[in-house]
């Protein structure tokens, strides 16, 4: 949370206080009604999250600097990417309300710099040869519904567009973007500062350095390891995202800039129906879980939704608009998919800013109802084997304790044998996978 100058400037009130992973907002409309008339709004309400950080003032003894944000939330982004799962953070706020400073940070200090010196500190882990890593990263901006690569330079020296694509099983990607293998911290610096000096800003009424385009730092980490003597790879992608400043159309602006800002708020808008549309799904998956208690995990994918109107009595989830956008498409597996993810909200606590404010953390909260199904992006095999080896080790315990309770012989020997058989099977496949890698 951010005190723009702006607001500073306005003499603007403060309206939200935070008291460890609560935040308050007070509506001060609701404060100045002494006139005896009934007003329907609460006074204040009260947001609970996992983490609620208070940066308004770095004078300010509760000020949360960046490297404390990162701590918390950069802990949890390392241990998933170690892991092998996909991660995604994101900020979400008004225009001007520190979205950019939380994501990219500033030239003394970039955030995005946190992560990547904690992936390549643990580099120094793998000293036993039985591991390596690489880490190579991206940077793309969606600039009025268009791709380009931050990180690679045009021929012609004119913007050129890049094109999105889905793959079946990893999710939508861009088509040609430029990777970049680095090694360290500096080498980070570099390509962060040659992309924010391509990304596109403007002055706004509000904001006098506006993000006018969508902008996604990509890590691909890559672990190397040597599992069950069998060489494979187990793979992260973390998408750290910085959403342009939206903003009211302003009649003074020219064309260029009206398109501009009306391409943002049509990406904005439909990243806000998708977070809704998810949290209501996510909402009545888990309602119906818990409903139907014997209902399976291999089922649980099937479970409809009530909301949605149902055809001949039977429900389904509402339809997610991923591709209405470019930002909510190539985001699609961060949203609602293969991917844990952080959402920021940035919001400013002066009362001029009340609305925005309010709708900023109602996002936030139905945010928190998402389920997203994160898995290892690990080699097929690999992961084939590890299972089959488990279940072979269940198996064998339950041989053992068949042979102790060994008191109806004719029914345990047929139990024995097929539990037998079973251990077999499942070596024999083991050995097969290993002939054919
Ligand atoms: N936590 C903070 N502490 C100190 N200054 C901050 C903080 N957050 C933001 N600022 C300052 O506030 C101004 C606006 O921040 P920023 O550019 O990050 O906003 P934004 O939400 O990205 O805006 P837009 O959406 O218009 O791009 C910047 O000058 C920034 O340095």
């Amino acid at each position: 949370m951010c005190f723009v100058s702006r607001e500073s400037a306005e003499g603007g009130r403060v309206i939200v206080e935070v008291d460890d992973k609560v935040a308050t907002v007070r509506n001060i409309k609701a404060d100045s009604r002494l006139d005896g008339t009934w007003d329907s709004r609460e006074k204040t309400v009260a947001f609970s999250f996992d983490y609620c950080y208070w940066s308004v003032d770095p004078e300010d003894p509760k000020y949360a600097s960046q490297e404390m944000v990162f701590q918390d939330l950069g802990t949890s982004v390392l241990s998933g990417a170690f892991r092998g799962y996909n991660i995604c953070l994101f900020a979400y706020g008004q225009t001007g309300s520190g979205k950019t400073y939380t994501m990219m940070g500033t030239p003394v200090s970039y955030t995005i710099c946190f992560i990547l010196t904690g992936l390549f500190s643990r580099k120094d882990d793998y000293s036993d040869q039985t591991a390596s890593c690489r880490v190579k990263v991206s940077f793309l901006e969606i600039y009025n519904e268009r791709v380009r690569d931050l990180l690679k330079q045009s021929e012609h020296k004119k913007p050129y567009t890049l094109r999105v694509r889905e793959h079946p099983e990893t999710g939508p990607y861009v088509q040609g973007l430029s990777q970049h293998l680095v090694t360290d911290y500096k080498q980070v610096v570099e390509l962060l500062e040659e992309g924010i000096a391509k990304r596109i800003t403007a002055a706004t009424h509000i904001h006098n350095a506006s993000s006018r385009s969508h902008a996604i730092f990509t890590i691909h980490y890559t672990q190397a390891i040597l599992e069950n003597n069998l060489p494979s790879e187990i793979a992260s992608k973390i998408n750290l995202v910085d959403l342009a400043g939206s903003e009211r159309a302003n009649p003074s602006y020219c064309k260029d800039r009206i398109t501009e800002g009306a391409n943002i708020n049509k990406s904005l808008v439909t990243l806000g129906i998708v977070i809704s549309t998810l949290a209501q799904n996510s909402q009545m998956f888990s309602s119906c879980q818990s409903i139907n208690t014997l209902t399976s995990e291999g089922e649980s994918s099937h479970v409809d939704s009530p909301s949605t109107g149902s055809v001949s009595g039977t429900r389904r989830p509402a339809y997610i608009p991923y591709r209405d956008s470019i930002l909510t498409w190539l985001l699609k597996d961060s949203l609602g998919g293969n991917s844990k993810t952080i959402m920021i909200a940035t919001i400013s606590p002066a009362s001029s800013s009340y609305n925005e404010t309010m709708s900023t953390l109602r996002y936030a909260s139905n945010a928190k109802n998402i389920i997203n199904k994160p898995r290892v992006n690990e080699d097929a095999n690999v992961r084939l084997i590890r299972e089959l080896r488990e279940e072979i080790d269940r198996l064998k315990t339950m041989l053992i304790s068949f042979e102790l309770r060994n008191s109806s012989p004719s029914w345990s020997d047929d139990r024995d044998g097929n539990l037998t058989e079973l251990v077999l099977q499942n070596e024999m496949k083991v050995r097969m996978i290993y002939m054919l890698l």
